[in-house]
């Protein structure tokens, strides 16, 4: 039992040198870079509370979750631990379970699900027992939660083809240019992810393993642009009268920023839906 926990009980190890910085921190790099996830997470907390209050308060469990994914992360990488690896993978399975319970399109639901709350029980179900079988073979987890990303685009993918056609209006570019934005930080997200894990005795020789930290920032990232696009689509369709549009913090007219929903419709036009 003790063993789960002792440094470097995991199976797996970034490309980053261990105890490089400090004894007491297998992975300096990994572990501080995981803070990001206090930075961004607070932020997205609040950008999400209109949308959140008008559609469900549970939007909000996405981002209370990835505090604890960066807390996990950072105590992975602290340790290198059994217990830490399964904590960090496990509480990302149970953010990606929350977004799609959430925002999953309802048109796409297996035909014998009627509604939201029978697929979020299906949903809950599966990702228990999806919990359960991480622990069989837990080096293939993180390749298995990559397969979500792939479902993710797809089916974003599909929402943007129907969405895009609707309308050339400036809010139709809006979301397409999100929708660009957060693919491309996926991409670049997973490319430093894949090369971390199979590139690691080049980027030993050029003397820069901080791939993986990298992965981290731009995962959050590429997570705030993402969840707010299907959350703007599903806005769209489920609460089409508070009139969402898409805006970015800390300034609209900022090339780098969060982006957010900001519902403009009044009690006027709530009322009259
Ligand atoms: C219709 C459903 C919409 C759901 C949208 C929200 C989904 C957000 C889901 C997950 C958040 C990702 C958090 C990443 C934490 C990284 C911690 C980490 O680095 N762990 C590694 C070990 O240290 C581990 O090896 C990583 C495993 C792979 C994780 C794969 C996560 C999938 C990310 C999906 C991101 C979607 C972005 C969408 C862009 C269009
Ligand atoms: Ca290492
Ligand atoms: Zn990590």
């Amino acid at each position: 039992m003790a063993g789960m926990f002792a440094y470097e009980s995991s199976e797996v190890d970034w490309c980053e040198d261990n105890y490089k910085h400090s004894e007491n921190v297998v992975e300096y790099f990994n572990t501080m870079s995981s803070f990001v996830f206090f930075v961004v997470s607070p932020i997205m907390l609040y950008l999400f509370h209109p949308y959140a209050r008008e559609r469900n308060l549970a939007v909000h469990l996405v981002w209370l979750l990835m505090i604890f994914v960066g807390l996990f992360s950072m105590y992975f990488h602290m340790t290198l631990s059994y217990v830490g690896q399964m904590l960090d993978e496990i509480s990302i399975l149970w953010v990606l379970a929350i977004g799609y319970a959430l925002w999953f399109p309802r048109r796409h639901f297996p035909f014998f699900v009627k509604d939201r709350t029978t697929f979020s029980r299906m949903v809950l179900a599966i990702t228990v027992v999806t919990t359960l079988s991480s622990f069989i073979r837990p080096t293939a987890n993180a390749y298995a939660l990559n397969c979500f990303a792939l479902h993710i685009l797809y089916s974003l993918g599909l929402e943007m083809r129907r969405y895009a056609p609707l309308t050339w209006a400036a809010r139709t570019r809006r979301a397409l240019r999100l929708a660009q934005a957060s693919v491309g930080l996926w991409v670049l997200a997973i490319s430093c992810w894949i090369s971390d894990r199979f590139g690691c005795s080049v980027w030993q020789k050029l003397n820069f393993c901080y791939l993986h930290g990298i992965w981290h920032i731009l995962i959050v990232v590429a997570t705030a642009y993402g969840s707010t696009l299907v959350a703007y689509l599903d806005a769209s369709y489920e609460i089409p009268h508070s009139l969402p549009s898409l805006q970015y913090w800390p300034r609209d007219d900022w090339a780098l920023g969060l982006p957010y929903i900001a519902l403009r419709g009044t009690a006027k036009t709530r009322k009259g839906c």
